[in-house]
């Protein structure tokens, strides 16, 4: 597959040398590391090959559409509030016929960015069975975002934003639109659901719950919906 998988990821202090491997290290604050198993699924053809790729290099696989075999992943070290949040994303095929794989991956995410595509209804009328199959097979602490991708597409556009915001309030869930092609509010969808992730395996004693939701809306309303 087009995406190359990563492994083994290692911390190195940038010092003396010293790497610190798998578990959170305790030696300042700075060295301090959160591991996440992010999901990216949805139906096929949503985007979430371009998603990833746009959040990892920044770039835009345009051209011929290559469906994803399986699942593959890659990983990316973010700095959240002093900490190092290394999220393992995982890339699942949308295509029915990978199905059964991607339920057994279900399980050990800690978050799932569930796509559908502004462009294609069909999609966004599958949430709900996306919905049913992460209740049946995720954590049920999992992190669920739902996202409205290739939102440049306006001439192509049959989902409004309000529907995606219905139906995400209706399931309790944050939302936002992207756009892997524009990288309309990409970094924002990974930042939102790493801060959430470092805050459930590292919140200090005294520091306040983080509220996603809140995080997302105040971030949209600061940038009035649109960055990238
Ligand atoms: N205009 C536009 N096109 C996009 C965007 N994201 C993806 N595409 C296009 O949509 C098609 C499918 O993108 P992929 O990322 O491969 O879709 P996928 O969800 O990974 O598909 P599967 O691997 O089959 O599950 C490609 O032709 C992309 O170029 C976007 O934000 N805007």
């Amino acid at each position: 597959h087009r995406v190359q998988s990563e492994q083994n990821f290692v911390l190195s202090d940038g010092k003396n040398g010293n790497k610190h491997c798998g578990s959170p290290p305790s030696l300042s604050s700075s060295l301090r590391l959160s591991v996440s198993q992010v999901m990216l699924v949805g139906d096929s053809g949503v985007g979430k090959t371009c998603l990833l790729v746009r959040f990892k290099d920044g770039a835009f696989l345009a051209g011929s559409f290559i469906s994803t075999v399986g699942i593959d992943f890659r990983n990316k070290v973010m700095s959240i509030d002093a900490v190092k949040v290394k999220l393992q994303i995982w890339d699942t095929a949308g295509q029915e016929r990978f199905r059964s794989v991607t339920h057994a991956y279900y399980r050990d995410a800690n978050a799932l960015l569930l796509l559908y595509d502004v462009t294609n209804k069909a999609s966004f009328d599958n949430i709900r069975a996306w919905l049913t199959e992460i209740h049946e097979y995720a954590q049920q602490d999992v992190v669920v975002m739902l996202l409205g991708n290739k939102a440049d597409s306006t001439h192509d556009r049959v989902v409004k934003r309000e529907e995606g915001e219905k139906l995400a309030k209706e399931f309790g869930v944050p939302f936002m639109e992207t756009s892997a092609k524009s990288g309309l509010n990409v970094e924002l969808a990974f930042t939102a659901v790493a801060k959430e992730l470092k805050h459930r395996t590292m919140k200090e004693p005294d520091e306040p719950k983080f509220q996603l939701k809140e995080y997302v809306d105040k971030e949209m309303r600061t940038a009035g919906c649109c960055r990238s």
